[in-house]
């Protein structure tokens, strides 16, 4: 049996990015899912306004949801400081693997928590498991369907305080209507769309920033 997406992008990684090099990592995948195949990384264009967003929230402890091969995982612990921690959470454990060895390979390890499973299981376990009082910062990018029931969950589980931002991907393509119509109608949220495209494409997608007002 052939080898999977995942594992091919680790290949691409382990061959020509420079090891303990995170922006060499996310460069080489990024050129590999350009130029060789498509992949669902949040990719270079709407990447830069993660980045944007990391560097103004400078979050202590930070929440993925939906680590695939780790690529939005190595762009955002590159940019975080020494003491602060990227939970990130996968439900796909062939992803995970992958994920697990690119995170090695760029050095960011003692920044990030890969945890595997549902996120529907883990999100009520962050506090007793890893001593979550609550999250800076969270970055949605897991099943369209997760998202509002997910951030609910974190509502309910006191892991959102005043000032928490919430940073979807994907509102657009595939969409999220039913998360975006929430934190847009919210009286608890203040909520504003960062226009982009779709990773490496020119279709239209972007990332809501929505920021919890307790
Ligand atoms: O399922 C997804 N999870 C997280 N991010 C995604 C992402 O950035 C893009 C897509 C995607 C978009 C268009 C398409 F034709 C096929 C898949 C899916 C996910
Ligand atoms: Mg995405």
């Amino acid at each position: 049996t052939g080898s999977t997406r995942p594992e091919r992008i680790l290949a691409a990684v382990q061959r020509k990015a420079t090891k303990g090099d995170a922006r060499s990592v996310v460069n080489t995948i990024d050129q590999y899912c350009r130029y060789q195949e498509w992949a669902m990384n949040v990719g270079d264009e709407k990447g830069a306004i993660l980045d944007s967003i990391v560097c103004e929230v400078k979050p202590s402890v930070m929440l993925e949801l939906g680590t695939y091969c780790g690529y939005s995982t190595v762009r955002i612990a590159s940019m975080l400081p020494p003491n602060a921690r990227l939970l990130t959470l996968e439900f796909n454990p062939a992803y995970a693997a992958v994920a697990r060895q690119v995170i090695a390979w760029a050095g960011v390890e003692d920044k990030v928590v890969l945890i595997e499973g549902p996120s529907g299981d883990w999100i009520p376990k962050m506090k007793e498991e890893f001593g979550v009082t609550s999250f800076d910062l969270v970055f949605l990018d897991h099943w369209k369907d997760r998202y509002l029931p997910d951030t609910k969950l974190m509502e309910e589980c006191g892991l959102l305080r005043t000032g928490s931002i919430l940073l979807a991907d994907n509102v657009i393509c595939p969409g999220t209507p039913e998360y975006l119509e929430y934190v847009r109608g919210s009286p608890r949220y203040e909520s504003k769309y960062f226009r982009s495209h779709l990773e490496y494409t020119r279709v239209e997608d972007g990332l809501e920033k929505s920021v919890f007002l307790g």
